[in-house]
């Protein structure tokens, strides 16, 4: 999807999250890292609509934030960093048909999509578990399979790796490798960011660094290093 954003500008009441932002994305994996508080999931959220900005514009395809949620909600896969926070269904396998369901699928067809993407996602053992029960790694790996399963154009992940071991990390990251789909992925392990094709870095409300991951990063420990020297910075 060819993704604009155009001088966009959000605040949480007087707080300002996000300055002027102004980016035109259109490669197939973007990785988005920077401090905490830095803007980073505001950003994420304006990407499906979520948050549409105070001034600015958000588009997508053409589709306008603002004026096509639907549109968009269709288009664009959000996965929250708190999988809580998506996870709708008594069960883990009625979790992943609940996002199959406007497609209006044969049962035979739906059913044989969840039971491929519980097994891609290694939580074949736990379908008929109720999803509550789940680890946390394990209700992170739901909600992007709960996601993943509607094949949507763009993939927004927050930091969809928080809770995860390594080996659940590592699935994700091949996950996200195999994609076909866009990917925009905020993340703090910048481990995952590597091949990516380009990385933005936010520090306070700004988009200050849009380049190679490689560049990018340097830039950010770079940043993040002399920012721990401003005592301001200083939690
Ligand atoms: N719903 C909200 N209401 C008020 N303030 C908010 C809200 N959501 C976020 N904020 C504030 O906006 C700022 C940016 O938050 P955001 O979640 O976008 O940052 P982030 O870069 O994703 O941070 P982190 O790396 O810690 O997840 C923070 O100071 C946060 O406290």
């Amino acid at each position: 999807m060819l993704i604009e954003l155009a001088g966009v500008t959000h605040h949480y009441g007087d707080r300002l999250v996000l300055s002027e932002v102004t980016a035109t994305l259109t490669e197939h994996r973007i990785g988005v890292i920077g401090a905490n508080g830095s803007g980073k999931s505001t950003f994420a959220r304006l990407l499906n609509g979520l948050l549409v900005p105070d001034a600015g514009s958000v588009t997508l395809d053409g589709l306008d934030t603002a004026r096509d949620a639907r549109a968009i909600r269709r288009r664009v896969g959000f996965c929250f960093t708190d999988p809580d926070a998506q996870i709708v269904m008594p069960t883990v396998a009625e979790d992943v048909a609940f996002g199959l369901r406007r497609l209006k699928l044969p049962r035979a067809e739906q059913r044989e999509r969840v039971r491929a993407a519980l097994a891609r996602a290694g939580l074949s053992e736990h379908a008929d578990h109720p999803a509550h029960l789940l680890s946390g790694g394990q209700k992170q790996l739901l909600a992007l399979t709960s996601v993943l399963v509607t094949e949507p154009d763009l993939l927004v992940l927050d930091e969809p790796t928080t809770l995860l071991d390594l080996r659940n990390t590592r699935r994700i990251a091949a996950v996200v490798e195999t994609l076909p789909q866009q990917v925009v992925l905020v993340s703090h392990d910048l481990d995952l960011l590597a091949g990516f094709d380009r990385v933005l870095v936010f520090d306070e409300a700004r988009l200050v660094v849009d380049a190679a991951p490689d560049e990018a990063i340097t830039r950010y420990r770079s940043l993040m290093t002399s920012g721990a020297e401003r005592p301001e910075q200083v939690p």
